[in-house]
């Protein structure tokens, strides 16, 4: 969300960002109910102000004048509380415009309406040549037994899945070591409950534009959260931070839910996009001034490939394009990791700046060195997420013979004895 003050004041680059997101919003629609709500306001404190000053009056008058001044300061109550209820009307409108502002995506962000415009910042690693015929990871599950993809369809329908043997053990392990890499970084480790109310969607931002996306449970009013940063941005909803506790650094750990309702098709095979999955997310929120925002997003960055390396997985940095990056980014910087049996790259981290862009929304506050009380800035980074990281860790480390030779730190995590990790 942005304040009216900004959109008032910086109409054009409300609108261009509209335009460079591909938003369906019209902001004469916002700013007449914006002047309407605030002429409401205006006429409804002046109708209190003359029904106070009539009855302050009351007591000095002839008692034969009391009727008419009873009528008119009844008069003026009763055309107060018709204009409240239009005010709340406009009001309610009005607020869920702001709620599909978006959010000014930084310059250096390339223009066009989807992901086909995202250009690549750098690329590291090398990508393995195999001197025989990769396998891709559903053959290289099925043939060492690591996970169950077809009798699970029955329970659980598609985009299901149960790692077995080692690789559900991997997992398990691979998310501790992410949760530890971060928390050395200086983060709190958390672990947040993917149930939550639906204020909690709105200021994260899944809401209102995503709710298909997401699994609901009317019954409790509760939906399920398709990652942890959907609680971690209400955890402080309602504070006014002092500033001296600020950076506020989480490692957030949660199973996550996804519909998926917009892939049908896509990724259908295996592991890469699936309905239930688990991440370790990086969480910051800190100081409103731009340069200190830009500075977490090149570190989440730089954590998150610091994993990718210690994996010896071959990357590519990514800028996403203003079409791609979605309504409150002010930045987006995908990591894709190379999948060999698809021959490129694909999405496994996805690094946000989004300014106070999502502070407004869960009115996280804080009072800076100067005394001012403002929005805080928030950012987020996936630091790992199963068992989409798995595709590019079994396939390039894959041998001739259908096994798996897992990088030196996952060696250690796992405690193989040799470095042929065979099931
Ligand atoms: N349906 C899915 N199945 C498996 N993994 C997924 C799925 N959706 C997302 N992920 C993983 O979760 C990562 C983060 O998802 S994201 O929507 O891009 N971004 C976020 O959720 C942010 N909070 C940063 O983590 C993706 O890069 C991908 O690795």
């Amino acid at each position: 969300m942005l304040g009216l003050d900004f959109i008032r004041a910086e109409r054009a680059a409300v609108e261009k960002a509209i335009e460079a997101k591909a938003v369906d919003l019209n902001v004469d629609e916002l700013l007449s109910l914006d002047a309407e709500v605030r002429r409401l306001k205006t006429e409804i404190e002046a109708l209190r102000a003359q029904r106070n000053t009539i009855s302050a009056r009351f007591k000095d008058v002839a008692p034969d004048e009391r009727a008419e001044l009873g009528r008119q300061a009844k008069e003026a109550g009763a055309r107060a509380g018709e204009l409240e209820s239009e005010l709340g009307e406009k009001d309610g409108a009005l607020k869920s415009l702001l709620m599909r502002v978006p959010n000014i995506p930084w310059d250096g962000a390339p223009i066009g309406p989807d992901e086909t415009f995202n250009t690549v910042v750098r690329q590291e690693g090398v990508v393995p040549k195999f001197d025989f015929e990769p396998l891709d990871h559903v053959a290289l599950i099925e043939q060492n037994d690591w996970a169950d993809l077809s009798r699970i369809v029955q329970v659980s329908g598609s985009r299901q899945y149960c790692l077995k043997g080692r690789l559900a053990l991997l997992e398990t392990k691979l998310m501790g070591w992410a949760l530890e890499r971060i928390t050395e970084g200086g983060f709190t480790p958390i672990t947040v409950p993917s149930m939550a109310r639906e204020q909690a969607f709105l200021n994260q931002g899944q809401f209102p534009g995503h709710k298909e996306e997401t699994y609901e449970m009317p019954a409790d009013e509760q939906w399920l959260a398709g990652t942890a940063e959907v609680a971690l941005t209400s955890l402080h909803s309602g504070e006014i931070i002092e500033g001296d506790k600020l950076p506020i650094l989480y490692a957030g750990y949660s199973p996550c839910f996804r519909r998926e309702a917009g892939s049908a098709g896509k990724d259908v095979r295996g592991l890469l996009r699936v309905h239930q999955f688990v991440k370790v997310e990086q969480y910051v929120v800190c100081d409103a001034d731009d340069a200190v925002s830009a500075g977490w997003h090149a570190r989440l960055l730089e954590l998150a490939e610091g994993m990718l390396q210690a994996l010896e997985i071959p990357y590519q940095v990514i800028e996403t394009s203003t079409g791609d990056m979605g309504l409150g980014k002010f930045r987006m910087n995908d990591i894709e990791s190379w999948v060999p049996s698809l021959g490129k790259y694909r999405e496994t981290h996805s690094c946000s700046t989004l300014h106070d862009w999502q502070a407004r929304r869960a009115n996280i506050r804080y009072r800076g060195s100067d005394g001012k009380v403002r929005f805080a800035h928030t950012l987020n980074n996936t630091a790992l997420a199963s068992p989409r990281i798995l595709v590019p860790l079994l396939e390039n480390h894959q041998t001739a013979d259908g096994r798996v030779k897992l990088p030196k730190a996952m060696q250690e995590l796992i405690g193989a004895s040799t470095s042929e990790v065979r099931w």
